[in-house]
């Protein structure tokens, strides 16, 4: 990376300090193993900087830092490091292992951090960053300065530290927004104005480093850039102090949609995103909202009937973005009470089913009936609507007589007949207990073996002589059939089930489809 300024260019550097900023959010810690798998992530994905840690914290993040250092492959690896002597040693000896390695030293800037934080004067601390940086080149020749809470410093004094840090050797100059408490029109002035202003400006890149307390990191950050900062800081899922920093994907997937807006580009492989994030909410235990841009389980997924209407007919007419461009496989056109007949005749045609007119009606309004009630509608829901829109099937296989011998610790048999078109089969079969040993005497009776997909059984009321209801779903060469009975005993309800739903999966859809179409 060049030293001298980069604001003529378009490309933007991206520093990931998900390993720093991000794991100093309360509950997010991440072990060594989890930190170098984030860090081997970051590094294949594109990011240009990762801060790995903050080597004078602890022993373990000394260690994760240098390991990250010794493996890493293209990124720049960065320590950070408070404006003290043995941080910046300590930072210095865990980044001299990458093939490049950055110190990046911070010092308050702000009135309020230097009379509370600090408890030292303006001059003391200017003579702070010339010390620090002074010492951190000594080093190394990747040196970045931060000045803590620069948003609430007044610029003249903030123009006086950027100047002084860039004389003493800082190739890198960041304008944190400590607390997330600029606005974008703000920041955009406060990064011109210092990369108009301080002499040597032109020697150093500057940084955005954006907290989210007021919703807008990502905002200011691509304020910063508009004005000339040339690199952004950001973290996987916008993890970090508080509500987080600019979140990366955020910033990614803005500079690529919006080239129009925004004339800027990184190198980020940005459908390494979704994964990226799914990895860091694990390592972190830190689940992603629903609705979180770009990666949020339902930033890609859609419920109501015009929108979903709309993606049947052109994706454009609802998605800025592929799904594919983030590294998600598709969109998904959920089915619920919001849903239209254009997305479930598409469901429905995915599940294999292609109704006339009136059995689509009806089941449509079946449907709708059914979504008003349910939460979630899920695909097996739908096959059970279909099937019994379609008319009870003549069951081919009835169960005939059974018997179902068991006892604690001994064995569980089935004694089982079934007629098959009326030849009538028995079997004795046993298993690990009376249900295993049921659904085991019917697999040998029929002479088939249905993948289990589900099997749940509920009392319809209370009280022993209540109806067992049993549920059962199974799977044969990709197809899904349920199958469901209520009788009072549990064991007879179950073996119902079970062959409610191989039957359900023997019958041909197409030539029952022709039956509901008829009807
Ligand atoms: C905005 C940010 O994200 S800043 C980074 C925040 N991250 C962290 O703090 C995580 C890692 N931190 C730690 O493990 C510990 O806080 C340590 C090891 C750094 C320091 O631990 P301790 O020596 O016990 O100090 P403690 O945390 O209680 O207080 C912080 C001290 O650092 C000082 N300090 C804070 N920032 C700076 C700075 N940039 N330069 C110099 N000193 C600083 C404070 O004034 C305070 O000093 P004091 O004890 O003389 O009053
Ligand atoms: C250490 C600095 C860069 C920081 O995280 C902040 O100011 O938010
Ligand atoms: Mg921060």
């Amino acid at each position: 990376m060049s030293q001298t300024s980069q604001s003529n260019t378009d490309r933007v550097y991206i520093f990931d300090t998900t390993l720093r900023d991000g794991e100093q959010s309360p509950g997010a810690t991440m072990t060594h193993e989890e930190k170098l798998q984030v860090a081997e992530l970051l590094d294949n994905m594109g990011v240009d900087i990762i801060e790995a840690g903050f080597p004078i914290a602890s022993n373990g993040d000394f260690e994760a830092v240098s390991e990250i250092a010794r493996r890493s492959k293209n990124a720049v690896i960065a320590g950070l490091a408070r404006a003290i002597p043995a941080d910046i040693d300590r930072a210095g000896a865990a980044v001299k292992h990458a093939r490049r390695g950055r110190i990046h030293t911070f010092v308050s800037t702000s009135p309020i951090h230097l009379a509370h934080q600090m408890r030292k004067t303006q001059e003391e601390v200017l003579e702070i960053v010339t010390q620090t940086v002074t010492q951190s080149r000594n080093l190394i020749d990747d040196v970045e300065w931060s000045g803590m809470d620069a948003t609430r410093t007044p610029m003249d004094f903030l123009a006086k530290c950027v100047e002084a840090a860039i004389n003493a050797g800082a190739t890198t100059i960041n304008i944190p927004d400590t607390v997330g408490y600029s606005v974008p029109e703000e920041y955009y002035e406060m990064i011109k104005t210092l990369i108009e202003t301080v002499p040597n400006s032109d020697k150093a890149i500057f940084s955005t480093h954006c907290h989210n307390d007021l919703g807008m990191a990502v905002a200011n950050s691509l304020a910063g850039v508009r004005a000339g900062a040339r690199q952004v800081e950001c973290t996987i899922n916008g993890l970090g102090e508080r509500a987080g920093n600019a979140a990366l994907e955020e910033i990614v997937m803005a500079l690529q949609t919006r080239g129009d807006a925004l004339p800027y580009h990184t190198e980020i492989d940005a459908t390494h995103l979704a994964r990226a994030s799914k990895i860091v909410a694990a390592a972190c235990n830190f689940p992603v909202q629903y609705n979180k841009a770009i990666v949020g389980k339902n930033a890609f997924a859609h419920e109501s009937g015009i929108h979903q209407d709309g993606m049947l007919k052109n994706a454009e007419t609802y998605e800025i973005m592929t799904p594919a461009s983030v590294g998600i496989k598709e969109t998904s056109l959920v089915m619920g009470k919001h849903s239209g007949r254009a997305a479930f005749k598409d469901k429905l045609k995915d599940l294999g089913y292609e109704l006339g007119d009136n059995a689509f009606q009806e089941t449509f309004v079946r449907f709708k009936e059914l979504a008003d009630r349910k939460k979630n509608v899920y695909d097996e829901d739908l096959i059970a609507l279909v099937d019994d829109e379609m008319g009870s099937i003549e069951d081919k296989i009835k169960l005939v007589a059974m018997s179902v011998s068991s006892s604690i610790g001994g064995d569980h048999v089935c004694q089982l007949t079934v007629s098959v078109e009326g030849d009538e089969k028995s079997v004795k079969v046993a298993g690990t207990g009376s249900v295993d040993a049921i659904f085991n005497a019917i697999k040998e009776a029929v002479g088939a073996d249905p993948h289990l997909v589900h099997y749940g059984v509920d009392a319809v009321t209370g009280g022993t002589d209540a109806q067992a209801n049993a549920h059962v779903r199974l799977e044969m060469n990709g197809r899904i059939a349920s199958g469901r009975t209520a009788e009072p005993d549990t064991l007879v309800a179950s073996a119902r089930a079970y062959l409610n739903a191989y039957n359900r999966l023997l019958v041909e859809r197409g030539a029952a489809a022709q039956g509901a179409m008829a009807g």
